[in-house]
């Protein structure tokens, strides 16, 4: 995609996963990419790496899960730029995994809030700046957990991601009339960090994933990056209200 110099690109949760690979490949698209993150030396490491590219990058540290921080910088990188033409809500995780007879209040409160309210607290503060943006729109994140309620101990997880599909819904109308747009991907699984502990502790039931992939194995995550680079572009201006899956074909009962 070459339409996109000029545009700004914020890009939650980028210092790692697939949201550094997202902002890598927007900056390639000729986005100036802000990456966010809660990890400051990994963020101010990957600029670096995005400016040998030749891409114009920057990081702000600040945690998507509290209001106060997400509003007053998202403020500061709209006003420093007079606008926002992309907010991409990576951010994102299990948090953990709880059975519901055991699970706390505090668990339950802030796996919502990891997905569910983040996505909430930076749409709403970027309103006004991707009002001001060019074919601006929104991407968020659910999941295949989104549709099937996750796996085991992940039920929290999969309510969350059923709540950013319905909020990526309610946005779009919300936003129509000011020719935003807002859209999902829900990711199938895809290795990254986010199943280093599976990865690590039960490598068996990890390397079992890809038999209920109709591909035969896991996604990369430059291949939802892409996606999202299709997404944001011209050639995706008549898509909104929409979630993609990337999921190689994932759960279909093989
Ligand atoms: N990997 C998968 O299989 C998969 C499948 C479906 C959906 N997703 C979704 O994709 C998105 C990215 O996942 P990933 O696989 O890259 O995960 P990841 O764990 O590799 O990366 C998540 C990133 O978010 C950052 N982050 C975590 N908490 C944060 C906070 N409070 N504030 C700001 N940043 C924070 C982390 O530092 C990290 O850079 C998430 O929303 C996830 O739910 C992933």
């Amino acid at each position: 995609m070459s339409n996109s110099k000029g545009k700004v690109a914020v890009i939650t949760g980028a210092t790692g996963g697939i949201g550094f690979e997202v902002a890598k490949r927007l900056g390639k698209d000729g986005y100036t990419v802000v990456l966010n993150g809660i990890e400051d030396e990994a963020g101010e490491n990957r600029v670096k790496e995005l400016t040998a590219l030749g891409i114009t990058a920057e990081y702000y540290g600040f945690d998507v899960t509290k209001e106060e921080e997400v509003t007053s910088n998202i403020n500061k990188i709209g006003n420093k730029y007079g606008k926002i033409d992309l907010l991409v809500n990576n951010a994102g995780g299990l948090g953990g995994r709880s059975r519901f007879e055991e699970m706390t209040t505090e668990f339950y409160r802030f796996v919502m809030a990891l997905n569910l309210d983040s996505t909430f607290f930076a749409s709403r503060a970027a309103i006004p700046f991707l009002k001001k943006g060019t074919n601006a729109s929104i991407i968020n994140y659910t999941s295949i957990a989104g549709w099937n309620a996750g796996g085991p101990g992940a039920g929290i997880y999969g309510t969350s991601k059923a709540g950013v599909h319905a909020l990526t819904r309610a946005l779009a109308k919300d936003l129509a009339e000011y020719g935003i747009r807002v859209n999902a991907v829900s990711p199938g699984t895809i290795d990254t960090p986010f199943h280093k502990e599976i990865k690590s502790t039960k490598p068996e039931v990890f390397a079992s994933w890809k038999n209920n992939i109709l591909l035969g194995r896991l996604g990369q995550p430059e291949e939802v990056a892409s996606v999202i680079s299709f997404l944001a572009s011209d050639d995706a201006a008549f898509l909104t209200a929409e979630t993609i899956q990337i999921g190689g074909g994932q759960g279909l009962g093989i």
